[in-house]
């Protein structure tokens, strides 16, 4: 049985994965933590998934904390505290101010927890990640982000209803930045095991559009709601069940990769990777051509990212 943490779990990404977690059989424990003055909601959110716990017959044992040191003996520690983007925003307007939460945070899990697998969140995740390995000093297979795993399911519901099939019988991958850059992998998008341009009705696919759906997906919800939280809510559940049940699946998360992908390396970046109990572990592979182009893009970017905000950490650590 596992103890699991959720950092930043006064917000809204972070309270519906309690939620999302509570319900995967290996939990037994979780911790909620939020920020010192924030006791009272804390303690109400823990009341009210008390209630929905009992109400499912679920049995966890369940309580909060404004200190981060209380996730020490965490299995899996969950980071969604830091700020979202507001409507007009780009993922990497976020990237100076997260860090300096990220670096202090896993400086003290690397400390407190030296045997937790750290699980990224906060925006724009593939630098978090690589923020949070260079802090924590944890191994790299002990931390990941939520990287393109989230695109890419939704890219496989747009895929699914397209081709009106159930959603189990897509298989594909965004790899790269989760943003912008995001690479699709049509050369790894299957339909009931067929590789997709092997289907008659491929080429009348609006890939183009379908793409520029997934890359402004968060936005829009933004713009309509406040704040992504399904999505993402069910996407961390999956990944820590992956983990705790040592499923050894393969799904696209930020992580960091040596060389893995046609000798590109030393950054951290959504890629396939095969998960289990003992982390997260990137799937060397290659790629067609102009994936391959689009992937060295990404990671360009994402490369100039990180060092800025690697420098300017140092500037004020
Ligand atoms: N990677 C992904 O696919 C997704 C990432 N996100 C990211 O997750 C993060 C959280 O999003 P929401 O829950 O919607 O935001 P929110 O504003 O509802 O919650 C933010 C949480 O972070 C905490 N926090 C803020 N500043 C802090 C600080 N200085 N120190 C410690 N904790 C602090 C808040 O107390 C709160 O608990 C954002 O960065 C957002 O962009 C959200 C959805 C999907
Ligand atoms: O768009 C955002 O800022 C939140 C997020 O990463 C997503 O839902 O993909």
């Amino acid at each position: 049985m596992a103890k699991v943490t959720i950092l930043g779990a006064t917000g809204n990404v972070g309270i519906f994965a309690a939620h999302t977690i509570s319900e995967i059989p290996y939990v037994s424990d979780m911790l909620l933590v939020g920020r010192p003055g924030r006791e009272d909601f804390l303690a109400g959110c823990c009341r009210d998934l008390s209630d929905s716990f009992a109400a499912r017959g679920t049995d966890i044992r369940l309580s909060y904390s404004t200190s981060i040191l209380d996730a020490k003996d965490s299995d899996v520690v969950i980071c969604t505290a830091g700020v979202p983007r507001r409507p007009g925003q780009d993922r990497n307007d976020l990237a100076f101010e997260n860090a300096k939460i990220i670096a202090e945070t896993a400086e003290t899990i690397g400390r407190s927890s030296p045997d937790a697998i750290l699980f990224l969140v906060t925006n724009p995740v593939d630098v978090m990640t690589a923020v949070a390995l260079k802090y924590s000093e944890f191994q790299p297979r002990q931390i990941f982000g939520l990287g393109t795993h989230l695109d890419s399911m939704r890219l496989k519901s747009l895929i699914a209803h397209y081709f009106r099939v159930h959603v189990s019988e897509v298989h594909t991958r965004i790899i790269g930045e989760h943003g912008d850059s995001m690479v699709p992998l049509w050369s790894a998008t299957t339909i009931g095991g067929i590789r997709i341009s092997n289907l008659p009705t491929f080429s009348g696919l609006p890939a183009q559009e379908m793409i520029e759906t997934v890359r402004t997906s968060g936005e829009a919800i933004i713009r309509d709601k406040g704040s992504t939280v399904y999505g993402p809510g069910e996407a961390i559940a999956t990944l820590v069940k992956t983990i705790l049940g040592d499923e050894n699946r393969i799904l696209t998360v930020s992580s960091y990769i040596k060389s893995e992908i046609h000798g590109i390396g030393d950054v951290c970046i959504g890629v396939p990777a095969r998960i289990n109990r003992d982390g997260v572990f990137p799937v060397p592979l290659s790629l067609e051509e102009n994936e391959v182009a689009g992937f060295r893009e990404s990671v360009k970017k994402i490369r100039k990212v990180t060092a800025d905000v690697m420098e300017r950490l140092e500037e004020v650590r």
